[in-house]
């Protein structure tokens, strides 16, 4: 993604035609995290949590979300690497621009509404960098409110603890009743209009210490509808809330394992030999198809797209194009293997069965492994092939084709786009 300051793409290249919704996303990032303490990382949106910046997962949930329009990413003016190499592997599903923030929450906010404003979009979400966990059940509550015609919507749950009020936050004075208090989130989400009015007055009333932008919808006069907000979403505030961050991701995180089958077959017709995992074995028959017809190296195309849900290899690589006769079929295993690299993915196994009464794949069987290992780049003890004949039954074993099942074993990083 590359978005300079103040540049912004057409939101509406993101819609679907027939939807109605438009609503953009201000994120604000331009906080100096006093209270979280210094770091060599920069202030705590750009802090690795996940090995990730917490604004990258941030980001994420909202490139994930088929309602997000256009971005507006509100910096401070010494973070632009930061937030530069933040932005680095976030690929082209978001359309972001960038403007500088203020001294503020408050003025951070206005800055990014006014960028957003000029995109046309009807609706604002407002989003704080430091809040990572947002998903989108809460987004989806927020844009059903929005729809339903609220011109204002904060997510927010229930206070659960005793509240007190205390004098130097010591001697208690009383205890405060919880009914009816709740914890505000973000993201805020707002008819555009509506709330830019209100910010600019606020602003030019003088105002410039609202904490949240409800505050000022609430100050504006602009009711303010609760939706139910989510105890995942908390504000990383402290130090120990970018620890436990950190430990949630990284260390309870369960591997990214996954695995896809594929399964093709081939006719034989007569010919002079098939080719089985890119080895030409000589034969009295050949397998026909519309490319080199390797069967093996399509189901195992077909089990690596499927570890992603790209499809299969037909979406891919259609039949009817005739730039794939008889060609080769490494070149749709080595795709299917980029497209499993370019979305975070490590191949880890691939392995292939074949069946068919004849030929006899053993003596080749080396050289079909070592050809699998060098088209996925991966080791060799990584890569399996095994064939067993039909017992001369079905149309494998009238020797009327050979079929092909393979399994692809993916390991996707965390925060990965797959
Ligand atoms: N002048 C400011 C202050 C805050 N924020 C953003 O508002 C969000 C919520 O603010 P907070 O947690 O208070 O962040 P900081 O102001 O950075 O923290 P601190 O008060 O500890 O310095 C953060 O994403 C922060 O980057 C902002 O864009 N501009
Ligand atoms: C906007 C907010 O996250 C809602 O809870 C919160 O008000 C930000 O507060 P801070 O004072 O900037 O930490």
């Amino acid at each position: 993604m590359t978005a300079k300051i103040g540049e912004l793409r057409d939101p509406i290249q993101k819609m679907q035609p027939e939807e109605q919704f438009s609503c953009g996303v201000v994120l604000v990032a331009a906080g100096r995290g006093e209270r979280a303490g210094q770091s060599a990382e920069g202030p705590k949106q750009y802090r690795r949590i996940g090995n990730r910046p917490v604004i990258a997962h941030t980001l994420d949930v909202f490139a994930t979300w088929p309602g997000t329009g256009p971005v507006v990413v509100v910096m401070h003016p010494d973070d632009e690497a930061l937030l530069a190499a933040a932005l680095e592997r976030m690929g082209d599903s978001l359309a972001v621009s960038v403007v500088h923030g203020g001294a503020t929450r408050q003025l951070s906010v206005l800055a990014g509404l006014e960028a957003l404003a000029r995109t046309g979009v009807k609706h604002a979400m407002i989003q704080d960098a430091v809040r990572p966990f947002i998903d989108h059940a809460l987004l989806d509550r927020c844009r059903a409110a929005l729809d339903g015609g609220a011109e204002a919507v904060l997510p927010a749950i229930a206070v659960a603890d005793t509240l007190k009020r205390a004098t130097d936050g010591r001697i208690v004075e009383e205890t405060v009743p919880r009914g009816g208090l709740y914890a505000a989130q973000t993201p805020q989400c707002f008819r555009l209009e509506a709330i830019l009015a209100a910010h600019r007055a606020a602003s030019a009333s003088g105002r410039s210490d609202f904490t949240d932008d409800a505050s000022i919808a609430e100050w504006a006069g602009i009711p303010v509808v609760l939706v139910e907000g989510s105890s995942d979403n908390i504000k990383l505030t402290l130090q120990r809330d970018i620890s436990m961050a950190d430990e949630r991701l990284t260390r309870h995180a369960l591997p990214d394992v996954r695995t896809g089958n594929g399964y093709d077959v081939h006719q034989l017709v007569e010919g002079d030999g098939v080719t089985l995992c890119g080895v030409f074995i000589p034969h009295n028959r050949k397998l026909s198809g519309h490319s080199d017809a390797d069967v093996a190296l399509h189901a195992l195309t077909d089990a690596l797209l499927a570890t992603c849900g790209a499809g299969d290899i037909g979406d891919h690589f259609p039949p009817s194009d005739p730039q794939w006769k008889g060609a080769a079929s490494r070149i749709f295993l080595e795709h299917a293997a980029r497209i499993v690299r370019e979305r975070g993915g490590v191949i880890t196994n691939a392995d292939v069965s074949l069946i068919a009464e004849a030929p006899k794949v053993g003596p080749h069987r080396q050289q079909m492994r070592e050809n699998l290992a060098a088209m996925l780049g991966i080791a060799l003890d990584r890569c399996s092939v095994k064939a067993t004949t039909n017992e001369k039954l079905g149309f494998v074993g009238r020797r009327e084709g050979i079929a092909a099942i393979a399994t692809a074993t993916v390991v996707y990083v965390a925060g990965s786009k797959a």
